[in-house]
Parts: C-alpha cells; sequence; structure tokens
C-alpha cells in the first residue's frame, strides 16, 4: 500500500485527490491537512468531503512535522498555495517524504527554495504545472508548432474559474517556455496590452489571463501568420482530468529514491522527438 499525505485537504483539487486515492487498491490517505486553526480540525476528512468515514483526522499545517513523524507517508501531495507549498516541501523532504507538487504561482525564489530542498534531502518529486494528460500531449504537439510556426506571431490565451489566485495560470507560462525553447528566433513575454502599443514585434508572446463563472481551465496557443492561423486548445471540464495525472504521478514517483521529474516522464514522452 502506498501512504499519501494531503495538504489543501479541503480544497478543490486536495479533496477530489483524497476521494480518488480512496478508490484505489494500492494506496491510502494516512494524513490530510489543511491550514492552521482550520475550524474543522480532528474531524474525519471523508465525512467533510462527503464520502464518508474513512478514518483520517483533518490536521493543521502548524502540526505538519508531527503528523508525518507519526504516519510516516510515501508520497505528499501539495495543491495548496505558493508560498505554503515552499513551507510544506521544507519539511516534507526532512522527514523523507516524496513528492507531488501542482502548486503554481510560484516567484523564481521560491521555485529555487523547492529544488534546492529537494536536492539537499536527497528526495524524489514530481513537479507539473498540469497533471491532465491531454494537457501534456498539447504540450508535445506544442514542441512541433514552435519549431514549425515560430516565425508567426504567437498568442496565449487562458480561462480560469473567479477564485483562481495566480495569473497567468502555471500551464499558460509552461506554454511560453516551451516555445521559447523550441522556436528559432528569440522570445519577449508581454503580458496583456494596453494604450499605444505600437506595431507588434516578431519576438512577442503575448500572454492574457481572463477569469470568471467555474471555469476549470482552458489554454489557446493561436500562431498568426499572413492569411492563415493556427490554434490549438485544451478545455478541462472537469478537475478529474487533473487528478487521474496525480494517481499516475503517485505511483511513478513511489519507486524514485532522488530526483526531480515532471509529467513528461510520468507519462513517458521525453522519447517523442519531432
Ligand atoms: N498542476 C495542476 O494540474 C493543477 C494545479 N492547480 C493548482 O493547485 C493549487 C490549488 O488549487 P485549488 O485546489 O483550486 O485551490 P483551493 O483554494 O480550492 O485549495 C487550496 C487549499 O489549500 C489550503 N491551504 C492553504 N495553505 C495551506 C497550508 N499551509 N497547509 C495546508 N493547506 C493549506 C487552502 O485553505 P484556505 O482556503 O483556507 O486558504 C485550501 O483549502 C493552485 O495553485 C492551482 O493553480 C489546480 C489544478 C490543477
Ligand atoms: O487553479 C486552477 O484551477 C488550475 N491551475 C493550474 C494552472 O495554473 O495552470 C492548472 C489548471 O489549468 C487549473
Amino acid at each position: 500500500m502506498i501512504k499519501v499525505a494531503v495538504t489543501g485537504a479541503l480544497g478543490r483539487m486536495g479533496s477530489n485527490i483524497i476521494k480518488t486515492i480512496c478508490e484505489q487498491e494500492d494506496m491510502e490517505v494516512v494524513a490530510a491537512i489543511e491550514v492552521p486553526n482550520h475550524p474543522k480540525k480532528g474531524e474525519d476528512v471523508g465525512e467533510l468531503i462527503g464520502i464518508g468515514k474513512i478514518g483520517v483526522p483533518l490536521s493543521t499545517f502548524d502540526e505538519l512535522d508531527k503528523v508525518l513523524k507519526e504516519t510516516k507517508p510515501d508520497v505528499l501531495v501539495d495543491f495548496t498555495i505558493a508560498h505554503a507549498c515552499v513551507e510544506t516541501v521544507k519539511i516534507a523532504t526532512k522527514n523523507k517524504v516524496k513528492l507531488v507538487i501542482g502548486t503554481t504561482g510560484f516567484t523564481e525564489e521560491q521555485k529555487k527554495e523547492i529544488e534546492d530542498a529537494i536536492k539537499e534531502n536527497n528526495v524524489s518529486a514530481v513537479i507539473s504545472q498540469n497533471f491532465a494528460i491531454g494537457v501534456n500531449i498539447f504540450f508535445k504537439t506544442l514542441e512541433f508548432l514552435a519549431k514549425k510556426l515560430g516565425h508567426y506571431d504567437i498568442e496565449i490565451v487562458e480561462m480560469h474559474h473567479r477564485f483562481k489566485k495566480d495569473a497567468p495560470s502555471g500551464t499558460a507560462l509552461r506554454v511560453a517556455e516551451i516555445i521559447k525553447e523550441n522556436r528559432e528566433i528569440k522570445s519577449e513575454y508581454v503580458f496583456g496590452r494596453y494604450g499605444m502599443v505600437g506595431e507588434r514585434k516578431k519576438e512577442e508572446i503575448g500572454i492574457h489571463a481572463l477569469r470568471g463563472g467555474d471555469v476549470v481551465g482552458d489554454h489557446t496557443v493561436i500562431f498568426a501568420g499572413d492569411g492563415e492561423r493556427v490554434e490549438l486548445i485544451h478545455k478541462a471540464s472537469s478537475r478529474q482530468a487533473f487528478v487521474n495525472g496525480v494517481i499516475l504521478a503517485i505511483r511513478f514517483i513511489v519507486d524514485k529514491k532522488v530526483g526531480i521529474y515532471n509529467t513528461f516522464d510520468v507519462l513517458g514522452l521525453n522519447e517523442i522527438k519531432f
């Protein structure tokens, strides 16, 4: 049995991850963690998320170290918020717990803190801005499109629900990186446009974040040339798309002693070259 701890346990992603782990034969939730002073602390997490008793009381972040020592999870899954994730990683890595990290919105400094903690403590982790299988195929397709159409005008548009805290999405930023890595001309990111912006430069990659309603996650990449354009679109209609990838990542990382992996490693997509 793979023993899993989940931070952000009552969140949109955390609660769905817990539900899906409980449906697997080879894994179990041993700890579920929420913010300090959570009013439901100590209550059964299964009951709190509507799947009935699972025998796991809700813990809070201030007792994370103690909870990890007591429950000894193999893997901790974090879908919370950037600053909280950094602190969780520091504590989890000291306890030699492997990680699956889906949180987005990190600064460059926070990304480094996470990578340093993983390396210094010799643990392993899967870190990905998007665990949906379709999005990872979308990323792979982008490598090809950026190689062939990198000289076209490229714009990225994402839309998410009104509650999302970071902008642009982690996925949109990864999309921009993939294009930058694969096109021949240099790239310059432009976040939205306003006023007398002047003629568009070839190297621009426009990045635009829309927010509203209950949109789970839409990403469009537009390659606009003279007389034609190609649009690559991914739309998530359920968070289960991300959760399914998280389950694969838990199974993948549990056997890996050290190293930082991504969802291309989990899905075996690194071998595909254009
Ligand atoms: N990589 C991927 O495939 C995906 C990534 N995401 C990312 O996952 C993150 C979470 O998204 P979502 O589930 O929608 O957000 P939610 O706000 O619904 O959930 C986050 C949860 O984490 C809790 N939390 C905050 N700080 C801590 C802490 N220190 N310890 C434990 N729990 C904490 C929050 O509590 P409170 O509300 O009280 O602050 C909340 O319950 C975001 O960064 C999002 O971008 C989302 C979907 C897919
Ligand atoms: O916050 C979300 O909801 C999502 N966040 C991720 C991101 O920032 O890319 C992935 C997904 O699009 C949903």
